[in-house]
């Protein structure tokens, strides 16, 4: 037998034992989750029989209250630790079918001994608890394993460094306990490792890639030196990925204090949520919270507008040139994104300190009871070196004052009688017993009834009252709307900027926002500015539980974005990825390459990924020429067939053409395939023509999740997801002629992991006639 065969065997030999074990922790967890589980059964069944319940008394009710909670903390405590058993019973599964993916044997400097130090996904010790049979991927010696070749090596603990020789790196693939694969490797991981990954089919899930970490990822999963690392890296080459992984890696590293609700991740969409939302559970971590930024906005902006969510922005943007007023909100939405327009809403925060704040009347039964006026005059008697948050507070309490007066004056009035008369037995018991708990009956019914009267009439005022003072507690008197759109009108402007720091256009912005805003609309590019002003008012609605903000394809948010993201999240680090060439946005995505301004140099990291990994080389050989810089990234050595560019004579031929193109690549065994369309109108047109031919779903934004097969998707929606094979529905001059559209288009074509195929009518898009002929195919 070989060296290599000896090898296999021991290696072999090792995976049988500790699968061995594993199974033997399996059956010691199930038999303990079965007995918790029994327990809860038994508690929950007899629940009522452990608690003494007696309401007889008032003592008697509060030591039964006692009694119940205490009898909930049990249950809940056992509910707690089932679920811990279970999921640690489910990483143990995960680990019996492979338990490791790689080994390094390391010498420490001064010792004799060299360890071999095994790879999973979660660590493992020993029978006697002693030797760690796996090491979890996130431990401090396992960056090894990532960051080096054998030779000479370091890694760092919370200690300090830690330095050494590395003997050997092996990984391995193993299957249901099998070992189907291993080499030994250099100093990049696996390249035969990464052929045999990438080279699957995708998948509607995003996997984990622990085993195939590179080491620029490894940077920045481990990184914990700065307060906002920024990662600008090309199409494919593994932000998101490794965005969660560094997820995974923060929850082990700070596992005893760090808890999964306290990591936000901002998601471009909703599909994209799902897509990313298996990684953490796979790698036996919970999810952190996702959100897209339109669903924090809207739950803030409820019911004062009907709110513009950034995709129907974007299909405004992309389809309504021809439109009258269209330049003037192009350059509205540039404007209302930058950081200029936030210091213009400061300076026009400071002047409605002194002037020109506006309310809301206080309305009770159809009648004004406050006026606006009457508040506003008593905001500005307010102290002005108070901020307005700190007065608004004031004035509530204030107001609140003034509202008990007004229920006292209206207990008299006759429909407080009449309502008094409409009264059911159940209303009059609470009174009779109210009243008797406070031994307020005397010997003299006719006081009886009056006081029974009166404290009715007090009921019902102060059911009619209650709605009125929770608006006042949630500071609805302050007409913010107004506010917001007083800042349009020229005139208060003016004496709040320098004519030059506002837009050309500055009037024709400001009318077409009125305009807007009197149909009760509020426009996408509206909404950011919108709430900054609500909460400079109101105060700030801080998180300052969360400790991890995660942006994901953040070339895509505005530089006032950015800010009000860094206000809600005070205490919170920042991870910000994005990729500059992708940026789809109108407002051109400014705030990301402006981002160290917001954290100060000395705090901010920025890291860039050149190496692409989704597509094959041809793909990025050929995509990479359509943007300034291209050549910069590099593509993963990994074959395939070179792009195809296919002219059709009209919309008949284009769709009998890819009508084709599927069936050829269904015949080959790609399992999603994506036709993707400019819009979603364009989206709706390829669908209606397509699904004559074949079973195909038309992906818009209210889609939450995507299966695999043939889909329609238009571009925007795309973002951050990928296929095995990429149609362009229609790359002509007319679709994608713009240079406003190159870096919408380039998103599109970097989609594809394995086929890209383009078709247009009549004239081409200037981004492909621009690329070298020898990187694609014509197709006929
Ligand atoms: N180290 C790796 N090992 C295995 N697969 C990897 C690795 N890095 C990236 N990939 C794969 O490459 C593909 C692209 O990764 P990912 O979506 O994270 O890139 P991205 O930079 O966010 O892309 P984009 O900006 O284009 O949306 C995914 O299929 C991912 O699994």
């Amino acid at each position: 037998m070989g060296k290599a065969d000896q090898d296999w065997q021991n290696e072999q030999k090792r995976v049988d034992r500790v699968v061995d074990e594993i199974e033997r922790r399996i059956d010691m967890l199930q038999d303990r989750a079965g007995k918790v589980k029994a327990d809860i059964v038994g508690i929950r069944k007899h629940f009522w029989e452990d608690v003494t319940v007696n309401l007889d008394e008032p003592d008697d009710a509060v030591e039964t209250a006692a009694s119940m909670k205490q009898q909930a903390e049990v249950l809940s405590e056992r509910e707690r630790s089932h679920r811990h058993t279970q999921n640690q019973l489910d990483t143990l599964k995960r680990l019996k079918d492979s338990p490791y993916f790689g080994r390094i044997d390391f010498t420490e400097e001064g010792e004799q001994e060299t360890e071999r130090i095994y790879l999973g996904i979660a660590s493992l010790l020993d029978e006697k608890d002693e030797q760690f049979l796996i090491y979890d991927w996130r431990a401090p010696i396992s960056s090894l394993y990532y960051d080096y070749g054998p030779g000479p090596v370091q890694y760092e603990t919370p200690g300090g460094t830690v330095t050494g020789i590395m003997e050997l790196k092996r990984q391995f693939i193993i299957r249901n306990g099998r070992i189907r694969s291993m080499f030994d490797t250099g100093v990049t991981i696996g390249d035969e490792m990464l052929q045999e990954v990438l080279g699957k089919q995708a998948d509607t899930q995003m996997k984990s890639i622990v085993a195939t970490i590179q080491k620029e990822q490894n940077r920045i999963i481990r990184n914990e030196r700065s307060r906002l690392l920024v990662v600008q890296g090309a199409a494919g080459s593994g932000k998101t990925s490794a965005a969660l992984q560094r997820v995974a890696y923060l929850l082990y590293r700070y596992r005893e204090t760090l808890r999964a609700e306290q990591i936000v991740l901002f998601s471009p969409n909703p599909i994209f949520n799902s897509y990313v939302s298996t990684v953490l559970p796979e790698l036996g971590e919970e999810n952190m919270a996702q959100t897209t930024f339109q669903e924090h906005v809207e739950r803030r902006i409820s019911k004062e507008f009907r709110l513009e969510d950034p995709f129907d922005q974007m299909e405004y943007v992309l389809t309504a040139m021809e439109n009258l007023g269209y330049d003037v909100r192009i350059k509205g939405i540039r404007y209302k994104a930058g950081l200029d327009f936030m210091k213009l809403m400061d300076r026009y925060v400071a002047y409605l300190g002194r002037e020109g704040m506006k309310f809301r009347d206080i309305s009770f039964r159809g009648k004004v009871v406050i006026r606006a006026e009457r508040i506003q005059e008593r905001f500005y008697s307010l102290d002005a070196s108070l901020s307005i948050p700190r007065r608004m507070e004031l004035l509530a309490e204030w107001l609140l004052e003034e509202l008990e007066v007004l229920a006292e004056q209206e207990r008299k009035k006759t429909w407080v009688e009449e309502e008094i008369q409409l009264l059911d037995q159940a209303a009059y018991q609470r009174v009779y017993r109210k009243l008797q708990r406070e031994k307020r009956f005397t010997e003299n019914t006719f006081d009886d009834f009056d006081r029974e009267q009166e404290l009715l009439a007090q009921m019902v005022v102060q059911k009619h009252f209650k709605p009125l003072r929770t608006y006042v507690k949630n500071l609805r008197f302050i007409d913010a709307p107004a506010v917001y759109r007083q800042l349009f009108e020229e005139r208060t402007i003016f004496q709040l900027a320098s004519a030059d720091s506002l837009p050309k256009d500055w009037p024709e912005i400001c009318e077409q926002t009125v305009k807007k805003l009197d149909r009760s609309e509020l426009a996408y590019e509206d909404a950011t500015p919108y709430l900054y002003l609500k909460e400079r008012l109101e105060g700030s609605q801080t998180n300052t539980s969360v400790r991890y903000v995660f942006i994901d394809e953040a070339q895509d948010y505005s530089p006032f974005q950015f800010a009000f993201i860094q206000r809600l999240f005070p205490h919170s680090n920042m991870t910000v990825l994005g990729d500059l060439n992708q940026t789809i946005v109108a407002h051109a995505g400014e705030g990301f390459s402006k981002l160290a301004s917001l954290f100060g140099f000395d705090q901010t990291e920025t890291i860039v990924l050149k190496r692409s990994y989704r597509s094959t080389r041809p793909i990025v050989e050929f995509t990479r020429q359509m943007i300034k810089g291209g050549e910069a990234i590099e593509p993963f050595n990994r074959d395939g067939k070179k792009p195809s560019v296919t002219k059709a004579v009209d919309q008949g031929e284009l769709v009998s053409k890819i009508t084709k193109c599927i069936r050829k690549l269904q015949a080959a065994g790609h399992r999603t395939i994506a036709v993707i369309g400019k819009t979603a109108r364009e989206s709706r047109k390829a669908y209606e023509a397509l699904q004559k031919h074949f079973s195909i779903r038309l992906i818009d934004k209210e889609t939450a999740s995507f299966e695999s097969g043939i889909m329609v998707i238009p571009s925007y929606l795309a973002k951050g997801v990928e296929f095995d094979a990429v149609i362009i529905y229609n790359a002509s001059q007319v679709q994608y002629g713009r240079e406003s559209e190159r870096k919408l288009f380039y998103t599109a074509c970097t989609r594809a992991m394995h086929e890209l195929h383009i078709f247009f009518v009549d004239r081409v898009s200037p981004f492909i006639s621009g690329v070298s002929p020898d990187t694609y195919a014509m197709g006929i």
